[in-house]
């Protein structure tokens, strides 16, 4: 077993990474979990997939909700449908909902954990790569609205989080390869030796072997704890660096609807490379670097552009997606851009109208 701390003062816990963390999430919650009963959210596609081996692994009965599968889940509508179910079910603010399932059940519970009663507990037990490796930990909850992507949330910490990284035997291929994208931007931001690995063992990586993935996600998993344990609420301009590829990835998402027709994760993909590429133009970077990504990315099938992603909306139409970004300060909007592989940093004077030109050429 890996665990790996989040160093977070009275907040702090551990991401526990094991290969039999399903079957013996019972004794390994027990401290969360006590003798109360257990509420379990998941979503249809968990359900039918690993639900029978967590029920089995926690060893007694309990509640379990499950929601529709999918982006449109992580909205009003879901927020209100799973916070009557937890007050149907008795939750109290000691209590800890068990978030089962990928981004979407992750992002949905904790928001719903962080409002419930004004506030109980929550652990994860993450079963996409995606949730694996990025968003179950580091306590950004949220869901989407008609603005934009993620713009209702509060940070709230799980109290624990729990890995077992072979629940992603049933998770399908389109979904790894998104999951992938959150994988390799760890290297990107600032660990050319992590990129350099990822290029080399992707292929080990998507097909499911045992040591590439642990690998892959120990190592996120301890390049996000550093990270978020630097700049919990993103204030320090140090945990905006994981948000490399998503001001151009999530006006991307909006655009595509917050719908399987664009995933999170290849919406990063495609929003990773435009950085690089912007990067490029505006003289930052080597061309060489930006062509390394997009090859990469491209060869492992994930979209590196706006065509690649079914995008046809203008440069400005775009834009306008990312007025919302919550990253905007005094009207100015920082964007993550890099000099080079493992080499980002965040640019606070990005011209918007520069950015929709360029994302006219790319569409050109
Ligand atoms: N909070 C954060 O820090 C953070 C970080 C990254 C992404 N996110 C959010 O996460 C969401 C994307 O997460 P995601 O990619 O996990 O999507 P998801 O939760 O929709 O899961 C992807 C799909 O895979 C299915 N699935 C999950 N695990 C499975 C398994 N083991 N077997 C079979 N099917 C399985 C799900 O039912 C779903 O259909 C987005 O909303 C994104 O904004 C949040
Ligand atoms: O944890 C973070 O911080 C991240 O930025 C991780 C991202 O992968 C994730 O998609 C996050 O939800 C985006 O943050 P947001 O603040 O732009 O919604
Ligand atoms: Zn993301």
């Amino acid at each position: 077993m890996t665990t790996i701390s989040v160093a977070l003062g009275d907040r702090s816990y551990d991401v526990a990474i094991a290969d039999d963390a399903l079957d013996t999430a019972g004794p390994r919650l027990a401290q969360w979990l006590g003798t109360r009963p257990i509420i379990v959210v998941t979503d249809e596609n968990v359900a039918t997939a690993q639900l029978p081996r967590l029920l089995a692994g926690l060893g007694r009965p309990a509640e379990t909700v499950v929601l529709p599968a999918g982006e449109a889940t992580k909205s009003w509508q879901g927020l209100a449908l799973l916070c009557d179910r937890l007050l149907a079910a008795g939750v109290e603010r000691s209590d800890h909902i068990v978030a089962f399932g990928g981004g979407v059940i992750g992002d949905l519970v904790g928001f719903a954990a962080a409002i419930v009663k004004r506030g109980c507990g929550f652990v994860q037990i993450p079963t996409s790569l995606l949730a694996q490796v990025d968003s179950s930990v580091g306590g950004k909850t949220a869901i989407n609205t008609p603005a934009g992507k993620n713009l209702v949330g509060a940070f709230h910490q799980p109290a624990h989080v729990l890995i077992d990284p072979t629940v992603l035997d049933s998770l399908d291929a389109r979904q790894t390869r998104a999951g992938y994208a959150e994988v390799v931007k760890y290297g990107l931001i600032d660990d050319p030796d992590f990129f350099a690995w990822c290029d080399a063992h992707v292929a080990d990586l998507l097909a499911g072997d045992p040591a590439a993935r642990t690998h892959a996600i120990a190592h996120s998993v301890a390049a996000k704890a550093r990270i978020v344990a630097a700049d919990e609420r993103e204030t320090a301009g140090v945990r905006a660096l994981l948000n490399l590829g998503h001001t151009f990835g999530h006006a991307l998402e909006a655009d595509t609807g917050f719908s399987d027709r664009l995933l999170h994760g290849e919406a990063v993909a495609a929003g990773m490379a435009l950085a690089y590429r912007y990067s490029v133009r505006t003289g930052l970077c080597p061309a060489a670097d930006a062509a390394r990504v997009t090859d990469h990315l491209r060869r492992v099938g994930l979209p590196a552009g706006l065509s690649d992603a079914s995008v046809t909306a203008s440069g400005a139409a775009l834009v306008d997606h990312m007025a919302h970004d919550k990253k905007m300060a005094a009207g100015k909007l920082p964007f993550i851009l890099t000099r080079g592989i493992g080499r980002t940093f965040l640019a606070a004077d990005v011209d918007l109208s520069d950015v929709a030109r360029f994302l006219d050429e790319e569409r050109g």
